[in-house]
């Protein structure tokens, strides 16, 4: 049995984590952390656990992850995963961070969308990026994971096909994406409060949100030159899900089985990808599963291809990708205990 640790373990990341890993034939939760409610039982706070995961909450103790714990993952506010990092590597266990900070390979990028000078520049040298369909082979023998974030993930795999094949154009990438509230944390800000999201949708962040650099990082690596893209969020009376609408111009006269084919070719024999053929995807028909849904559309007037994908932000966008990541790290079927598709009227 693999030994995890969870830390931020009352998170809607964390609690996501701690779910699927219940559920998990090989890895057992062997440590969970919070600073809030340490010392209740996990189920206590979250009563749909009962019987299920019963662990007692800790404060977080490096001597006690080093003896409990072969892997955990860090479901922490960007900023304080990097606090306790160092001191999980220097313990031996195998870290996949589900925040923001360990997945930049330039810790100047990290600081100029962060605002925040990175402090471990060296273990960052370490890490991997966990998108795990890109980058499968270094996760095999990575120490430490940066786990992506929802919207990249969404956005990342819905134009690294197109890159990759030369077939649009690098100049002029536009993302529109949309997030349910739990993407924002189980935070009591106002802004995320009942009567401030429900029947209502606002753009945020426009031209300035953090996950730009992250998908430029990616695109740009795949498609060999630097990648600026427009990137729009959007906030939508939803508890889970994303959906992000892509915009590309074509670099030549391609049609709609044209695109088909080089998505199928470059997703080929990837479980957790379905690529629609005459059908666009939904936030319900990947909502509480691993799987990223892609359809797409050539508008031959523009000479434009729209690709619409679709994930859960909690899944595939935090929690089950990172499970996904702990399964190339130990060589277990990379579906091991993700591969249900989820399931919401
Ligand atoms: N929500 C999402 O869809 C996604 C989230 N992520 C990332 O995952 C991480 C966790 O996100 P999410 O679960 O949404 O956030 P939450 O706010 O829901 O959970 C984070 C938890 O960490 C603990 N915590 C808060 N502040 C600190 C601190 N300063 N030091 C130590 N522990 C703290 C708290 O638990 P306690 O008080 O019990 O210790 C808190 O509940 C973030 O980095 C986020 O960006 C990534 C992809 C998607
Ligand atoms: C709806 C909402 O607020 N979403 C979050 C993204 C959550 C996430 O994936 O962010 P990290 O990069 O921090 O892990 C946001 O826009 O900041």
């Amino acid at each position: 049995m693999i030994r995890a640790g969870v830390l931020g373990a009352t998170g809607y990341a964390g609690i996501e984590t701690v779910r699927i890993l219940s559920n998990h034939p090989t890895a057992e939760i062997t440590f969970a952390a919070s600073k809030t409610y340490a010392g209740k039982k996990i189920s206590d706070v979250y009563p749909n656990l009962k019987g299920v995961c019963d662990i007692v909450l800790s404060e977080v103790d490096i001597a006690q992850i080093k003896e409990k714990c072969d892997v955990v993952f860090t479901a922490l506010p960007h900023g304080a995963s990097k606090e306790v990092i160092p001191s999980l590597y220097d313990a031996g266990v195998k870290i996949i961070d589900l925040s923001g900070d360990f997945r930049y390979n330039d810790e100047k990028v990290y600081e100029k969308w962060y605002g925040a000078p990175h402090d471990c520049p060296k273990l960052l040298k370490k890490s991997v990026y966990g998108l795990c369909e890109l980058h499968r082979s270094e996760i095999k023998n990575a120490d430490i994971i940066g786990n992506p974030g929802c919207y990249t993930t969404c956005s990342i795999m819905a134009l690294a096909p197109l890159l990759n094949a030369k077939a649009v154009d690098t100049k002029n990438i536009i993302i529109d994406a949309k997030s349910g509230v739990t993407g924002a944390g189980r935070t009591t800000n106002l802004d995320y409060s009942f009567c401030e999201c429900t029947e209502n949708m606002r753009a945020y962040k426009i031209a300035t949100h953090r996950h730009t650099s992250e998908i430029e990082q990616e695109l740009s690596l795949i498609a060999g030159e630097e990648i600026l893209v427009s990137f729009t969020p959007h906030l939508v009376p939803l508890k889970r899900g994303i959906l992000a609408t892509s915009y590309a111009n074509l670099n030549g006269d391609y049609t709609d089985d044209d695109i088909y084919k080089i998505f199928a070719d470059f997703y080929k024999g990837e479980y957790f990808v379905r690529v629609l053929k005459d059908a666009l995807p939904e936030t319900n028909h990947v909502a509480g599963s691993n799987f990223i849904d892609i359809g797409f559309k050539v508008d031959k007037r523009l000479k434009r291809v729209v690709v619409s994908s679709a994930i859960d932000n909690l899944f595939k966008g935090a929690a089950g990708q990172a499970v996904q990541n702990m399964n190339i790290m130990f060589g277990l079927d990379e579906k091991c205990g993700i591969a249900n598709g989820g399931f919401y009227l």
